[in-house]
C-alpha cells in the first residue's frame, strides 16, 4: 500500500478537474522489502564514497573534487534510485528544505553562504521566489533496516534526485513538468499557516500524476506553530494519515534526519526497463553561450552514453551526445545516464525549435514509441513586447529565442503595431509570469522593451458563423458589434482559503467580480475553503491584492483555467491627440465601457502630463557645477525616454500601458 492512501469524499469533491476522477490510481507499488510502513524515524546513513555519519552536515566533499570518473552511475540501478520533488504553497520553505538536504548529503557545503541555493536566477534572488524548477542529484548511503552505519552495519548507496519547484500559481507548469520525472513528492506545509490554496493545487497535481505523497510539516520552530492542527487539516482535506507526517524545521535542522529515510522507504524506484531501447524525456533546457542548448533529461528506458547518436521524435533530427552528466548540483559529467536517472546532455542543439520540451530522444539506430510528453500550456494573458528602440528588433528576437529555451511556457508570434513598429505577441501563464519574463529579458539579455496592455484571450463569433480567438484587441475591427453575433470570455475555477471572520467581505468581492460560488466548506473550526467560477479578466490584475487587503493578508488563492462563458464585450479604443493608439486598445464588458473609458483617459492624462514636465525640468534644481550629478540626471532621463513611444506629437511612457489594465 502506498504512503498516500484512500482519498476522502471531500478530497474527491475538491478535485481540480472532475474528468480526472476516472484516472485516480493508487500510489505506485512499493518494491521488495521496502513495503514496511514507517512513521519516519531516523535511519542510518552515510555518503557512498566519503565516509559515514549520523547527523546532518557530516559530509564535506565539494563539487570541485569531482571529476568525470568520480561518480560511477553504474552502481545505481533503478531500485537504488529515488526521484522526488518538493512541492508547497509559496514561502512554506521548499528551497530552504532543499538546502538542508543538499547539505545533509554533502552535495553542497554547510553554510555555503547562499541560502536557497537552487534559486539561481537573479530574478529569483531579488524577488525571493522560485521561478524555475531545479533538479539536484544527491548520493546517500542508508541501511534499509534503520541500523546505524557508524555501528558498523552495512549500508546501501542510493542516488536521489531532488526537484525544487515554484510555489506560485503562474509557474505551476514547472511543477507539473517536474512531477513527470518523479515517483514521489514531499508536500511541505508551514506549521503555523497550515494548508493554503497552493498546497491544495500542488497536492492534486502530484496526486493526478500518481505520485506517493509524503507530508512534511515544516517551520515547527515558530512560536505559533501548531503541527496538530495541520495534521488534522491534512487528514480532512487529503486523507493523509497524520501519523505519516514528518515534523521538521528547515531553519534549525530539527527532524531533518527523518526525511531521506522516508523518501527511500516510501517512494517507489523509477519503473523503466533497463533492457529496452533508450527512451529519454526532455524535461527542460537552457542556452549556454559556449555549449549551446543544455537539455535536462530523464532516462525512462535503456541507457545513453557520451558519443551515442540520438534522434528527436519531435523533429526527426539526429545529434551526437557531446557531454552527459548529472546536476550535483552543478553540471557534473558522468559519461553515461542509466534507466531512471535524471541529468543533462549537450548535443549541439541550437534553439527551442530543436529542444522541444516533452520530446522523446532515442538512439538513432532504433525506432521507439514516443513518450506521452506534457499537456500543452494554456496561456492566460497575452501582451505585445516591442523593442524600446525600434532598431533593436533583431537583438530582441535573439534574446527572446534564447530565453524561451529556458521558459517553454511562453508563446511567441511576430506582430506589428502602428504605434510601436515590429514586435512580438507573447502568451503568459499570468501577470507575474509576464513580469518575470520581462525582467529576465532585461537582466539576462540587456533587452529594453515596451510591453502593451495585457489582455486575456476572447472568442468572437461573426455573422458568417466563423469564430476568432482574439489575443490582440487591436486586430478587432473598431466597430465589431455590427458583425459580431456572440462573444465569449475565459473563466477560471478559483480556490480561496480564508479565516472564517472574513467570509462576508470575500463573498462581496467575488460577486462584484461577477463570480459564481461553487463550493463552501470548513477546513477546521477557524478556516473556510471556497471555490468560485470567475471571469479570468476579473482576477488577472488586482484581485489577489484586494483579497489580501480585505483579509489582513490571511487569504490564499489559486486558480485553474475553466471553460469560456458568453459575455457582452466591446472594443475600447484610445485616441491620443485625435490619433488611435492600436497598442492601447482593450476589450471590456459593455456595462463597464463608459466608466472605464472615462477613468482611463483621466489617468492617462495625468501620466502623460507628468512625464513631459519631468522631461523639461530635469536639471532645474541642479544648482552649481556638480557635473556628475547633472550627468546622472541626464542619463536617467535618457533611460526614461528609451521607454517612451512617440505617437504623433505625444510621448507615451511604459507605465501608461500598464495603467490601462488596472482600470479596465
Ligand atoms: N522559522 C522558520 N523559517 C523558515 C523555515 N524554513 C524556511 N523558512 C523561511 O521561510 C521563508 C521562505 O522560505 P523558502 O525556502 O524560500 O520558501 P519556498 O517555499 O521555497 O518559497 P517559493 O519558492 O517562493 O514558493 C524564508 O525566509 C526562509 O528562511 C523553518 O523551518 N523555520
Amino acid at each position: 500500500m502506498g504512503y498516500y492512501r484512500r482519498v476522502s469524499s471531500h478530497a474527491l469533491r475538491s478535485l481540480k478537474c472532475p474528468s480526472l476522477l476516472t484516472r485516480l490510481s493508487p500510489a505506485p507499488a512499493k518494491f521488495g522489502s521496502l513495503s514496511r510502513r514507517s512513521g519516519g524515524g531516523s535511519g542510518a546513513f552515510s555518503s557512498p564514497s566519503f565516509g559515514f555519519g549520523y547527523a546532518y552536515g557530516f559530509c564535506s566533499h565539494s563539487r570541485s573534487n569531482l571529476k568525470e570518473s568520480a561518480i560511477d552511475l553504474i552502481q545505481y540501478p533503478p531500485e537504488r534510485i529515488r526521484n522526488f520533488s518538493i512541492i508547497a504553497h509559496v514561502d512554506h520553505g521548499k528551497s530552504t528544505l532543499a538546502d538542508r538536504l543538499l547539505e545533509l548529503t554533502g552535495t553542497i557545503k554547510k553554510g555555503h553562504g547562499q541560502p536557497q541555493y537552487l534559486d539561481k536566477l537573479q530574478v529569483e534572488r531579488e524577488r525571493g521566489i522560485t521561478v524555475k524548477a531545479q533538479t539536484a542529484t544527491m548520493f546517500y548511503n542508508y541501511n534499509l533496516d534503520g541500523l546505524k552505519a557508524d555501528e558498523g552495519h552495512e549500508t546501501q548507496a542510493f542516488l536521489l534526485n531532488l526537484v525544487d519547484t515554484p510555489g506560485h500559481v503562474d509557474f505551476s507548469y514547472e511543477v507539473s513538468r517536474s512531477l513527470a520525472a518523479c515517483q514521489g513528492a514531499l508536500l511541505v506545509v508551514d506549521a503555523a499557516q497550515g494548508v493554503q490554496a497552493q498546497t491544495v493545487a500542488n497536492f492534486y497535481l502530484a496526486f493526478e500524476s500518481g505520485l506517493t505523497i509524503i507530508p512534511v510539516i515544516n517551520k515547527i520552530d515558530q512560536p505559533t506553530a501548531d503541527p496538530e492542527r495541520v495534521k488534522a487539516q491534512l487528514m480532512s482535506m487529503f486523507d493523509l494519515d497524520p501519523s505519516d507526517a514528518l515534523l521538521t524545521s528547515a531553519k534549525t535542522g530539527q527532524g531533518l534526519e527523518q526525511v531521506l529515510p522516508a523518501v527511500i522507504r516510501h517512494i517507489a524506484p523509477p519503473p523503466g526497463k533497463s533492457n529496452s531501447p533508450l527512451r529519454m524525456l526532455l524535461l527542460d533546457s537552457y542556452y549556454d553561450e559556449y555549449k549551446g542548448v543544455i537539455c535536462h533529461v530523464a532516462v525512462v528506458d535503456g541507457a545513453v552514453r557520451k558519443g551515442d547518436k540520438i534522434s528527436s521524435a519531435g523533429t526527426g533530427q539526429s545529434y551526437e551526445v557531446l557531454d552527459i552528466g548529472v546536476m550535483h548540483p552543478e553540471l557534473t559529467p558522468t559519461g553515461v545516464l542509466l534507466t531512471g536517472q535524471v541529468g543533462y546532455i549537450v548535443s549541439g542543439m541550437r534553439s527551442t525549435k530543436e529542444a522541444r520540451i516533452g520530446d522523446t530522444l532515442y538512439h538513432s539506430r532504433n525506432t521507439v514509441e514516443p513518450l506521452p510528453g506534457f499537456k500543452s500550456v494554456k496561456h492566460m494573458v497575452f501582451s505585445g513586447v516591442y523593442p524600446a528602440d525600434g532598431s533593436d528588433f533583431e537583438a530582441l528576437n535573439h534574446a527572446i529565442e534564447r530565453l524561451t529555451c529556458n521558459d517553454a511556457s511562453v508563446s511567441i508570434s511576430k506582430e506589428s503595431s502602428t504605434a510601436l513598429g515590429l514586435g512580438f505577441r507573447c502568451g503568459f501563464l499570468g501577470l507575474l509570469h509576464m513580469d518575470v519574463f520581462h525582467q529576465r529579458l532585461e537582466q539576462e539579455y540587456g533587452a529594453h522593451v515596451i510591453s502593451t496592455v495585457p489582455t486575456v484571450p476572447y472568442i468572437f463569433e461573426y455573422s458568417d458563423g466563423s469564430k476568432l480567438e482574439v489575443q490582440n484587441p487591436a486586430l478587432l475591427p473598431s466597430n465589431p458589434k455590427s458583425r459580431v453575433t456572440a462573444c465569449w470570455e475565459p473563466t477560471v475555477i478559483a480556490t480561496i482559503i480564508i479565516p472564517s471572520e472574513y467570509v462576508g467581505s470575500v463573498i462581496t468581492l467575488c460577486s462584484e467580480r461577477r463570480g459564481q460560488q461553487l463550493e463552501y466548506s470548513f477546513i477546521d473550526s477557524q478556516r473556510v475553503f471556497m471555490k468560485y467560477r470567475l471571469p479570468l479578466r476579473e482576477i488577472v490584475v488586482d484581485f489577489y491584492n484586494e483579497l489580501k487587503s480585505l483579509t489582513s493578508g490571511y487569504a490564499s488563492f489559486d486558480y485553474e483555467d475553466a471553460d469560456y462563458q458568453q459575455s457582452d464585450l466591446v472594443k475600447l479604443d484610445i485616441l491620443l491627440n485625435g490619433q488611435t493608439v492600436d497598442a492601447m486598445a482593450t476589450i471590456v464588458h459593455n456595462l463597464k465601457a463608459q466608466r472605464v473609458g472615462r477613468e482611463l483617459v483621466e489617468k492617462l492624462r495625468k501620466f502623460i502630463d507628468r512625464i513631459s514636465a519631468m522631461r523639461k525640468n530635469v536639471l532645474a534644481k541642479c544648482y552649481g557645477g556638480d557635473v556628475t550629478r547633472k550627468r546622472k540626471l541626464l542619463e536617467k532621463q535618457k533611460e526614461g525616454k528609451k521607454r517612451m513611444k512617440r505617437v504623433g506629437s505625444v510621448d507615451i511612457p511604459q507605465e501608461a500601458f500598464h495603467e490601462i489594465l488596472k482600470v479596465t
